[in-house]
């Protein structure tokens, strides 16, 4: 089957090849913390392995309690933040249609699938609840803490709502709760409650999680394969498995990462071509940024989606501050095409396209932007995809999840924790006047002067 592959081919004239060769020991070595078990967090480093090693039992489970929140329902309502969102919510946009919640119930293959609990914003949850109206809903709420308050008071709101509309009974029916094995609020409640439960495992961090049920139950009620996607992540775990540079391509993207940023090209733009894209940015965002960001260190990640942003960031990427680079996710096939349709005369300066299809423009558009990039200034990786489907995701996630993993342990940090996230939960806690923080809350309440 066509795989993912990496092109380094672009950053010629940044990086010569034996820089390549010379990164090859600090990879050697991470390759070694990371399949020994030897690094700093090597307690949640269990994603390696999963794509052949999960729970097949509740992968059972998860397929049937996607048919029946796919017989009961037209909406399933997926409650989490961070990890426990993002994995989900770019795969969901990536297996299907753009538009998949707008089209017919007989166009659609699953549920019309709506993410809550990854804000704090009172205006999302009101127009969520307008949006279900009186049409059928189940929820599946995600937290590996089971304390996180977005995702909390998000399934607050949904669980009342189910309440009302079927009784508190047929509601804890509706309800699939993705948690701790053993504990946590939410894994309490589930118990008390009865709640169908889904487990996030013990050596999985919340971004390396898409491919537990925290991932799967959504991606599955959406109607996409998840046995394709597992199948894609395990041919990935088979063919990343050799610390050579050379024969291993998420090394070569953690090698070139690195140096790059050596360099001082310390901020990545992931580009992708594909609005249905957008959300495998948002994903590998956190996944890179949580991993890497410790220790006033790590490269700075962020996205564009192109075209659209050519013409917001265009300037700034081609003539701004020359500490970027680019890792363009390209689709070689895309998943639907489009002629340019006939027109007589031209007047909208168009003929001149007429007789290729919208996604061959497309194409150029991304070689040509890519060229005028690299003579701005800006080194340009590319990952190129085959298809747009289950299987091609699986592999890419497990690229970019091996990949930082890797390059984690060149910057000498831990990759797997993220202790900077409490800063600001503190903040938030102490002014909410939590109970626990009150020292916390003068301190704070002072600065704002209250
Ligand atoms: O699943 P939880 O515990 O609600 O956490 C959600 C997210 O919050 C964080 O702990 C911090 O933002 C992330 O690492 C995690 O993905």
């Amino acid at each position: 089957m066509a795989h993912i592959t990496f092109d380094t081919k672009n950053i010629e004239n940044f990086v010569a090849d034996h820089e390549f060769s010379e990164m090859q020991p600090l990879i050697t070595m991470a390759d070694q913390q990371l399949r020994n078990r030897t690094g700093a967090g090597a307690e949640y480093s269990d994603w390696v392995t999963l794509p052949t090693d999960y729970d097949q039992e509740e992968f059972a489970r998860i397929q049937a309690a996607a048919k029946r929140i796919q017989s009961n329902s037209k909406i399933l309502v997926v409650i989490g933040i961070g990890g426990s969102y993002l994995g989900a919510k770019m795969a969901v946009d990536f297996l299907n249609p753009v538009f998949n919640n707008e089209l017919a119930d007989d166009q659609r293959q699953g549920v019309k699938i709506y993410f809550a609990g990854n804000s704090t914003s009172a205006a999302y949850l009101n127009d969520l609840v307008r949006v279900i109206g009186d049409q059928d809903f189940s929820v599946n709420v995600i937290s590996k803490s089971g304390t996180t308050t977005e995702p909390s008071i998000a399934f607050r709101v949904f669980k009342q709502l189910l309440e009302k509309k079927y009784g508190a009974a047929a509601a804890k029916e509706r309800i699939y709760a993705t948690t701790d094995a053993n504990r946590g609020a939410l894994h309490d409640e589930a118990q008390e409650q009865g709640y169908e439960t889904f487990t996030i495992p013990d050596g999985v961090g919340g971004r390396f999680s898409v491919l537990t049920a925290v991932g799967l139950l959504p991606i599955a009620a959406s109607g996409a394969d998840i046995q394709k996607l597992m199948s894609g992540a395990k041919d990935a775990q088979d063919e990343y498995s050799d610390s050579n540079i050379e024969k291993n391509e998420a090394y070569k993207y953690a090698a070139a990462r690195r140096i790059l940023y050596d360099k001082g090209y310390t901020t990545e733009l992931l580009i992708n071509w594909e609005p249905s894209m957008q959300y495998l940015s948002e994903w590998w965002k956190q996944l890179m940024g949580e991993s890497e960001g410790k220790n006033q260190k790590g490269i700075y990640p962020s996205s564009a989606n192109f075209s659209t942003d050519l013409h917001s960031l265009g300037q700034y990427i081609q003539e701004g501050r020359r500490d970027l680079f680019e890792t363009v996710v390209k689709l070689d096939n895309p998943v639907s095409n489009l002629d340019l349709p006939h027109e007589d005369g031209n007047n909208d300066g168009l003929q001149y396209l007429e007789g290729i299809t919208i996604d061959e423009v497309n194409t150029k558009a991304s070689q040509g932007v890519t060229l005028a990039h690299i003579d701005g200034g800006v080194p340009n990786l590319a990952v190129h995809l085959p298809a747009q489907d289950a299987y091609s995701l699986g592999y890419l996630i497990y690229f970019f999840e091996m990949a930082v993993g890797a390059s984690g342990y060149t910057f000498g940090i831990n990759p797997f924790n993220q202790p900077g996230v409490e800063a600001y939960k503190t903040a938030m806690f102490a002014l909410l006047g939590k109970p626990g923080y009150e020292e916390a809350t003068k301190a704070f309440r002072a600065r704002l002067g209250e």
